[in-house]
């Protein structure tokens, strides 16, 4: 068993009440409710003290609106996260159970729908008919052939489920949900070019729900076969059975001819989740606290985006970089270093190495010692052994006592009581911000279904590469077992979705 689990001593009920008091304050209905009030009565008073109306479900999303903009709010954020965790809550409680159980059980054709739905491009053409269009119509427009009576089914499920309206009979229009799909292009040009529609969300959701979704269809079969259930190669996995992959990653899979536009769609999914993601780069390790001339390994950095955010917050650092990467990956980040900042290239700020990250590092002495190594959305791509392999291979070329180790990834809390947490042996400062804080009683300490994504996104990492987004534990553990220390966590945004952990060395 090589992934990392709590030791079963640790498995004890640390509260200051029974479990049966806790269990019992837990389904309080009215609790629950007047949580879901109290929520919606601060993001009214938000709302009313500006002037504005919280935006429809029915209208289209319109990322310009003033609405829109106050609900990035990191205040209203936090309602909306008390109300959507009670209002789950209060459902999970007040059902039948059979009624919640047959919804999860059943609920993997939502996916599958919304997928459809894409594909036939249904908000695209919605977009010029925001009174409704009959289904008819939707198909023929959408050019892809679909049944329209099998297409009004799928979106009455969807309608059913919050995204589009169905208006009249079998006639639907977009709502704030679907809309949010919409890739801005014309049904025309998407025709034209498939490729247009790689913008947006949209690319997400089809990707998700073609290898990730048929993958997890196999999860069962997968960690229950005796040869290869406990393994955590990337051949492994729930995918590569579900597509027949004979001793293939995911990634060497993409790569094959047939799978360009897997490829292609993988990268624009990824590149989405990356561009959300520059918060997190510049909250937490202090980039200006390092002296000039200091050296920022970039491990699988990619075009090297993350350095250049750095570069651009503190121009007059006077910090290197060096972006790592595969080789072909290298071309296309001069490419982009080249157009974004040509004087960085000209002064030799930043260099490009294509190097392997399962290899021991290429120790160049044109720019020094690494002051940084900096492995910004790795680590969950990979299981204990390969994980902690890349690990190895820089806690060998750091210079102890002097390079840092800075992580940007995701930190999952645990769904238990943070009372139930055993203390960790080693004290790691904002250790306890992992769990989220301040949730009112009786919420689910992590926010529940607030926070599912986070959960989900672990569950893709396991079904498409035996990778992992892990706990602190999980973290401490791996990390110590390759020569690095945690000293330090942020944890950022919604589930630890963006987090940062600084390490030294051992
Ligand atoms: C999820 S992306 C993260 C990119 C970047 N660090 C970021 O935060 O956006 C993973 C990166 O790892 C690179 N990669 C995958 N396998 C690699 C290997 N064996 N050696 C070096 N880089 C690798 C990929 O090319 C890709 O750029």
């Amino acid at each position: 068993m090589s992934t990392r689990v709590t030791s079963r001593s640790k498995f004890i009920w640390r509260g200051t009440e029974s479990w049966a008091q806790f269990s019992q304050r837990w389904s309080c209905l009215r609790q629950l409710a007047d949580l879901i009030s109290a929520s919606v009565d601060t993001i009214d008073s938000h709302f009313s003290r500006n002037d504005l109306n919280f935006p429809s479900l029915n209208d289209p999303f319109n990322p310009a609106s003033p609405a829109e903009a106050l609900l990035r709010n990191p205040d209203l954020v936090k309602h909306i996260m008390t109300a959507v965790s009670a209002c789950s809550q209060l459902i999970a409680t007040i059902n039948m159970p059979m009624s919640s159980l047959a919804d999860a059980a059943f609920s993997f054709h939502i996916p599958a729908a919304l997928r459809t739905a894409v594909a036939v491009n249904v908000v695209e053409v919605l977009r010029d008919h925001p009174e409704g269009l009959h289904v008819k119509d939707i198909a023929e427009k959408g050019g892809r052939g679909i049944d329209p009576a099998k297409l009004a089914r799928i979106l009455r499920a969807l309608a059913t489920n919050y995204v589009f309206t169905e208006t009249a009979p079998e006639t639907f229009k977009n709502n704030r949900l679907s809309s949010f799909l919409d890739t801005r292009k014309s049904v025309a040009a998407i025709l034209a070019k498939p490729e247009e529609k790689l913008s947006g969300f949209a690319p997400i959701v089809d990707q998700v729900n073609d290898e990730l979704f048929k993958g997890a269809a196999y999860l069962t079969e997968t960690l229950l076969d005796p040869q290869i259930g406990h393994s955590d190669a990337q051949e492994h996995t729930s995918i590569a059975r579900a597509f027949g992959l004979q001793n293939k990653s995911l990634w060497e899979w993409y790569e094959e001819p047939g799978n360009e536009f897997r490829l292609k769609r993988f990268a624009a999914g990824a590149g989405g989740v990356a561009r959300a993601n520059t918060d997190v780069i510049l909250s937490g390790f202090e980039w200006a606290s390092l002296p000039p001339d200091s050296v920022i390994v970039d491990v699988g950095g990619g075009q090297g985006h993350n350095m250049l955010t750095i570069r651009e917050k503190f121009p007059d650092s006077k910090l290197k970089f060096v972006v790592q990467d595969r080789g072909g990956v290298m071309e296309e980040a001069k490419k982009f270093w080249k157009s974004s900042a040509p004087d960085a290239i000209e002064n030799e700020d930043v260099v490009f190495e294509g190097h392997n990250f399962f290899e021991p590092q290429p120790l160049q002495p044109s720019h020094g010692p690494p002051s940084v190594f900096f492995l910004s959305m790795i680590l969950h791509d990979y299981g204990r052994p390969l994980a902690g392999k890349i690990l190895r291979h820089l806690r060998d070329a750091a210079v102890t006592g002097e390079t840092k180790l800075v992580i940007v990834d995701q930190v999952v809390p645990y769904a238990c009581p943070p009372t139930a947490i055993p203390p960790y042996e080693i004290p790691i400062q904002g250790a306890e911000k992992v769990q989220p804080q301040g949730v009112p009683s009786p919420l689910l300490p992590n926010l529940g279904k607030a926070n599912l994504f986070t959960y989900l996104g672990d569950l893709c990492m396991l079904v498409a590469l035996n990778g992992e987004a892990r706990t602190l534990p999980a973290y401490i553990e791996l990390l110590e077992a390759s020569g690095w220390r945690i000293e330090e966590v942020f944890a950022g945004g919604v589930g630890g979705l963006h987090s940062q952990i600084v390490a030294r060395t051992i």
